[in-house]
């Protein structure tokens, strides 16, 4: 066990790539427990950490992995062309379930990137993902349970220890020594963003659901594709719905598909995003404006990692990851009747929410210090930085609209520095009044310019969260008023994208 464990951790240490690794780990399987361990593990860790084992199989799987079987998945796989060595067992019987599904039909056989494997007539113990996923063991093994746990722990250690490395390869944490990374980079040294990433390390790996929470504009976008990034299925796509902007008429097509003629228009059969995801990750931005309608479907398909398209006659499997993320209270849509509870019990199986960016201290200056060199660049200024009032009132502002709104801000200085006569060789010194931030606080705290009482009192009373509606509202309108009813502008100065400003409208019964 040790020298198992050993040779493990001189891999990590060494830094070989996965691939290896994992077929040093399925050789030393082998060698310690025989072909059954493999499986069993599996089993064994599958609520542990899917991955690390599906490495295993799919490492197996590529070079012709041998097996034992139980009798009955033996029959199944046996009507696909795949001969099972079997034996005699008096185990219970895991398989009801799924004979009782496939009755009469050959099981499709898939590897675990969901390709059909093409089987040849007698190999036996060709060994599929599906096999294993309704639990194949070895007698011999089962025998020998206990033996096998340090084993399992070995793999969890393995998988949290290969997280943080693959973590620290991929730059966990920008750090300002470091040079201005590419567009996608994640910026953050405050302890609630190091802690994010250590969290979104440690899940990437396992195949459960995420849900992403967060206000707007705090990174659920970037740390999506960051997840999608450290997970297995980094080399296959992520596909990003953003549930918002899908019309309810054409949302279920959109994500599940259609086939020809399903409904006028529909000229040809058409693959949804799921399909387009398959292998990878599916990124359902805004989930919580999924039309309940397509809430249904989605449902099933999480359950039973099927879809089907639009007028099709039978549903087909995909091997989809799914990652939500919304800016709502998905509770409170629950309860009043927006979203379904059981949807929501299914997405939001891991959540993991994001700290705003008034709460993550000294990264405002970090993340202002990112922009100011993204703007001097565009605009070809020799520099451009912030004065000391500039950098206090940066720290001092609540951020509403979160990194974006920083983003905004900076841009929008920067660009009227520019206008008001800042030349190239200039070194730019951006003061308050170019930042401008009183009037964004203006915006979102506005003192009523006729101030009616009752609109005071409307913003003073209630719960919290009609309070903090009430000011959503009156600042939607400011802002509207502000820019002549231009939403685009509007949403600029709120710090919010246009579809967003219409969304959160919408939701504040403003249109
Ligand atoms: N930690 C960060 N480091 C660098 N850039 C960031 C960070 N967080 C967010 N950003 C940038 O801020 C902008 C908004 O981020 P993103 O779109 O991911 O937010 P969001 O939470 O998905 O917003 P919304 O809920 O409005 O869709 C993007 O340009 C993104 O690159």
């Amino acid at each position: 066990m040790d020298a198992v464990l050993s040779l493990l951790l001189t891999d990590l240490a060494a830094e070989l790539p996965p691939a290896v690794r994992l077929q040093r780990l399925v050789s030393s399987l082998r060698e310690h427990f025989g072909c059954g361990a493999v499986a069993l593990l599996q089993r064994e860790a599958e609520h542990l950490r899917p991955v690390a084992v599906d490495g295993l199989v799919r490492d197996a799987l590529g070079r012709r992995f041998e097996l034992q079987a139980h009798p009955r998945l033996s029959a199944i796989l046996a009507r696909s062309g795949v001969t099972c060595f079997h034996h005699d067992s008096t185990l219970p019987d895991p398989y009801d379930g799924l004979i009782d599904e496939h009755a009469g039909e050959p099981l499709p056989v898939h590897d675990c990137m969901g390709v059909p494997v093409a089987v040849e007539g007698e190999s036996w113990g060709a060994l599929t993902l599906d096999a294993l996923r309704v639990g194949t063991f070895d007698a011999r093994a089962q025998a020998d349970l206990q033996a096998l746990r340090p084993l399992v722990e070995a793999a969890v250690r393995m998988s949290r220890l290969e997280a943080q490395a693959r973590a620290l390869r991929l730059g966990g944490v920008d750090t300002a020594e470091r040079p201005v990374g590419e567009e996608g980079d994640i910026l953050g040294q405050s302890e609630a963003i190091a802690r994010l990433l250590h969290e979104l390390a440690v899940v990437a790996d396992s195949e459960l659901p995420v849900l992403l929470l967060g206000e707007t504009g705090v990174g659920k976008e970037l740390f999506a594709h960051r997840l999608h990034r450290l997970s297995r299925r980094h080399g296959r796509s992520l596909v990003h719905v953003n549930c918002a902007a899908l019309p309810e008429s054409l949302a279920e097509s959109e994500l599940f598909g259609h086939v020809k003629g399903a409904f006028s228009g529909a000229v040809s059969d058409r693959p949804g995003r799921f399909e387009a995801a398959e292998g990878g990750t599916l990124f359902l931005d805004e989930v919580g404006e999924l039309p309940l309608a397509v809430q249904a479907k989605l449902l099933r398909t999480l359950q039973n990692g099927e879809i089907q398209r639009l007028g099709a006659d039978r549903p087909r499997r995909v091997d989809v990851r799914v990652v939500a993320a919304t800016n709502r209270s998905l509770r409170e849509l629950v309860r009043d009747g927006g979203f379904r509870a059981d949807l929501y019990h299914r997405l939001s199986v891991y959540p993991i929410p994001i700290p705003p960016l008034r709460e993550r201290g000294h990264d405002v200056l970090l993340l202002a210090g990112r922009f100011l060199e993204r703007n001097r660049a565009r605009l070809g200024l020799r520099s451009l930085r912030l004065s000391t009032a500039s950098e206090e009132a940066l720290r001092r502002y609540p951020w509403p609209g979160n990194v974006r709104e920083l983003e905004h801000v900076i841009s929008r200085a920067a660009l009227k520095a520019v206008s008001r006569g800042a030349v190239r060789t200039d070194l730019v010194t951006l003061g308050p009044e170019l930042l401008d931030l009183e009037a964004a606080s203006a915006v979102l705290d506005p003192v009523p310019p006729v101030a009616a009482e009752g609109a005071v009192a409307a913003l003073r009373s209630g719960s919290l969260r009609e309070q903090v509606e009430a000011c959503q509202r009156q600042a939607v309108r400011t802002a509207l008023d502000a820019h002549a009813q231009n939403w685009a502008q509007a949403a600029r100065a709120l710090g919010l994208d246009a579809s967003n400003l219409h969304k959160l409208a919408r939701r504040l019964g403003l249109k």
